[in-house]
């Protein structure tokens, strides 16, 4: 499992070792612990990624202004004395149109089985629609803690009304429904403020993680994911989603100098070159932007080498989607 994304504070990589057989890490002799999982669940595009980044102060989910950048179930993990919680962010929910869209979805509904609280981000500056109601409909007689999460509210202007909207979809819920309304961009008391919210519901448990642990990506994945987003941010039209990303190798030099090599991924050709750009202006910006992201992230300089490679047909193939790390 996990070398982490570092927190700017620490500036430091961590690495966590994984959880016992009987998964937990208990504080023996301590004070009592509580510990659980919520899912942040909602269509896509909604804040889920920027809101659990709020939550733990640091990033360890890919955001954009694309839909569908998040693809995994990311996880981020907080901690305080007594008490942790796993956060669980999932691929937005959608209709899927290939074999990439049914994971995503199937991340969704096995973050769901197993959590002790879910958060329902919507997005206030816009009535619900039809991905919404799906949502709602899949988590409303869900016999957990649900929190409607009513994001955007800097840029919403019917914020209140919105929300009313979002209410009435969760219409005939019988367990316990709490909601908030906060902009998960620039409203950190808001975010905290929830946050203490969601404390209170966790069970008692031991500590599914060692504390100082932040997510349970690998290093590498969370690097990939980076990659991946300064793409979408660059890319144009149908291509972003056409793309993948991974790392291949991480070395790290007597210096502290990290060096990554990684791959974007291409379904065809003709792809490669539009993310390579004329002159390879495109592939060098992308690798900047990225670049620049790991070091403040990592508090290290980093050399990244980016390649572009081809996978005909990746997003339908389900073996390349394993060896992209989908499964
Ligand atoms: N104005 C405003 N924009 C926000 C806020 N929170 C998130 N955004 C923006 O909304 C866009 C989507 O945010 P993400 O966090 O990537 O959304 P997501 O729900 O994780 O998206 P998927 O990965 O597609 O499921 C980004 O451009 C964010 O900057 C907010 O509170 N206010």
């Amino acid at each position: 499992m996990t070398d982490l994304p570092p927190s700017p504070d620490s500036g430091e990589l961590t690495t966590s070792p994984t959880p016992s057989a009987h998964g937990g890490f208990e504080t023996e002799g301590g004070p009592q612990t509580h510990s659980g999982f919520v899912a942040i669940v909602g269509k896509p595009n909604v804040g889920k990624s920027t809101l659990l980044n709020s939550f733990l102060n640091t990033k360890v989910a890919p955001t954009s202004p694309r839909p569908q950048t998040t693809r995994r179930g990311v996880r981020g993990i907080y901690t305080t004395d007594t008490q942790q919680i796993v956060f669980v962010d999932t691929p937005g929910l959608h209709k899927p149109k290939d074999a990439l869209g049914k994971y995503m979805n199937q991340e969704v509904h096995s973050a769901l089985g197993d959590v002790d609280v879910i958060l329902w981000v919507v997005d206030l500056r816009h009535p619900p629609t039809d991905e919404d109601q799906l949502v709602a409909r899949q988590i409303r007689d869900l016999p957990k803690p649900l929190i409607l999460v009513g994001n955007k509210t800097d840029a919403a202007k019917y914020a209140g009304e919105a929300m009313k909207l979002y209410r009435a979809l969760l219409e005939g819920r019988e367990t316990e429904t709490g909601e908030v309304m906060l902009s998960a961009q620039n409203n950190p008391e808001a975010v905290s403020g929830l946050r203490e919210q969601i404390l209170d519901h966790l069970p008692e448990n031991p500590f599914f993680f060692p504390r100082g642990a932040a997510s349970d990506q690998t290093r590498e994945m969370w690097a990939a994911e980076i990659i991946r987003e300064e793409a979408m941010k660059k890319l144009r039209d149908e291509l972003p989603y056409a793309v993948a990303t991974r790392v291949n190798r991480w070395t790290e030099r007597e210096d502290g100098l990290q060096r990554i090599e990684g791959e974007i991924v291409v379904e065809k050709n003709a792809h490669k070159g539009m993310v390579i750009g004329a002159g390879g202006k495109q592939l060098r910006e992308i690798g900047q932007a990225a670049r620049k992201q790991l070091e403040v992230f990592l508090n290290r300089k980093v050399f990244l080498g980016l390649e572009v490679i081809v996978i005909p047909g990746w997003r339908e193939d389900e073996e390349a989607l394993r060896e992209l790390g989908y499964e």
